[in-house]
């Protein structure tokens, strides 16, 4: 299959592609598929929150005394019957949780499309849902970093103190770490993110995190389609601190590949990435700077993501059936956690 053809070929095989992507409450979990929503564009991608199978409401899970992260305040049962539906092409009736209020909903109509993000607390918690998932990532931040971005979220747009973020924070941290963190062992690709080495204030100002993209090993061949990036001409043009690291990370007991991004790299620099996604995905063109001149760590991060996620969308297509690696079919369940 020839590079060019390849949002053809979405468009047209009745396959739905499904990404999970795992991580606590407010861990960047909206904000690390930006890319790939953007390469696609909404026609191709829609999002379901697991937050939406929820068992209780707000008040209830008050007087059971639990947090929504214990699995059985959860319908994964539900869930579970919803994604086989959604992957087979046809339509649900989905819940929702409303936000606002703590309370649901009544349920919508939702159709499948090409692309499914699937993104929560426990999205790899059951072997039925690791199985009808393509794409497992997790979001990993420094525990300081997702301090900051919650205090910061949750103070400013939705009318809590600092105070009482920190002490839902501390409250749920026992049963993060029981049920949500050791999902991380089952993900393709673990994103940890830490605060920028070249000073916490340029992680405040201008967005610029340590970024650690965690990989497992790359599918086996897949032709002819070329989705390498040279890194080389990004590093050497770059204006601002900027810093590339290869090295291997311990995930839950298992050696991946990791490469660490830090700092900014100019806008023509960063052009020169996304033209070279554009020529061979031949979707939309993707603009992930925005209004700034400069592309962060953070976003880097997102566009390799987004090409390794291509890259496993494509594989489906050359081997039919083969949606899983053969690292994940030898994964064992007896690896210790690993998310934070
Ligand atoms: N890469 C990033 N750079 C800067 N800020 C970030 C980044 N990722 C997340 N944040 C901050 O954290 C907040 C939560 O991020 P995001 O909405 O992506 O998390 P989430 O895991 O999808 O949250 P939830 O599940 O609660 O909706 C954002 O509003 C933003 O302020
Ligand atoms: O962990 C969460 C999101 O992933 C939320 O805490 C959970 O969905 C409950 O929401 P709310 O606090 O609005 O009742």
């Amino acid at each position: 299959m020839p590079p060019s053809d390849f949002k053809r070929v979405i468009i047209e095989s009745p396959y739905v592609f499904v990404i999970g992507v795992a991580g606590d409450s407010g861990s960047g979990k909206t904000t690390f598929t930006r890319a790939i929503r953007e390469i696609f564009g909404q026609d191709l991608v829609s999002t379901i929150t697991i937050d939406d199978y929820h068992k209780y409401d707000r008040r209830e899970r008050k007087n059971l005394g639990i947090t929504p992260l214990v699995p059985e305040a959860n319908r994964f049962d539900l869930l579970e019957e919803h994604l086989a539906e959604l992957k087979a092409g046809r339509p649900i009736e989905k819940p929702v949780y409303n936000h606002d209020n703590g309370m649901f909903d009544p349920p919508v109509p939702f159709s499948p499309t090409k692309i499914l993000i699937l993104e929560g607390l426990h999205p790899f918690i059951t072997p039925t849902l690791r199985d009808l998932i393509d794409f497992k990532l997790y979001v990993d931040p420094d525990p300081a970093v997702k301090r900051a971005w919650k205090i910061k979220r949750d103070v400013e747009r939705r009318g809590y103190s600092p105070d009482a973020v920190e002490k839902e924070m501390e409250e749920r941290k026992p049963d993060y770490e029981r049920y949500v963190a050791p999902q991380c062992q089952f993900a393709d690709a673990v994103i940890r993110i830490a605060f920028s080495k070249y000073g916490r204030e340029v992680s405040e100002k201008r967005n610029v995190y340590h970024v650690t993209l965690c990989q497992s090993k790359l599918d086996r061949s897949i032709g002819d389609v070329d989705l390498s990036i040279d890194l080389f001409p990004l590093l050497s043009l770059s204006e601002r601190n900027f810093m590339v690291e290869f090295t291997t990370e311990d995930v839950g007991g298992k050696a991946m590949g990791a490469l660490t991004f830090d700092g900014e790299l100019n806008d023509a620099v960063a052009r020169r990435l996304e033209r070279n996604i554009e020529l061979q995905t031949q979707v939309e063109p993707i603009d992930l700077s925005q209004d700034s001149d400069y592309l962060t760590a953070g976003d880097i991060a997102q566009l390799i993501l987004a090409w390794r996620i291509i890259n496993r969308r494509i594989f489906i297509e050359s081997a039919p059936g083969a949606s899983g690696t053969e690292e994940e079919a030898s994964a064992g369940n007896n690896r210790r956690g690993c998310g934070r």
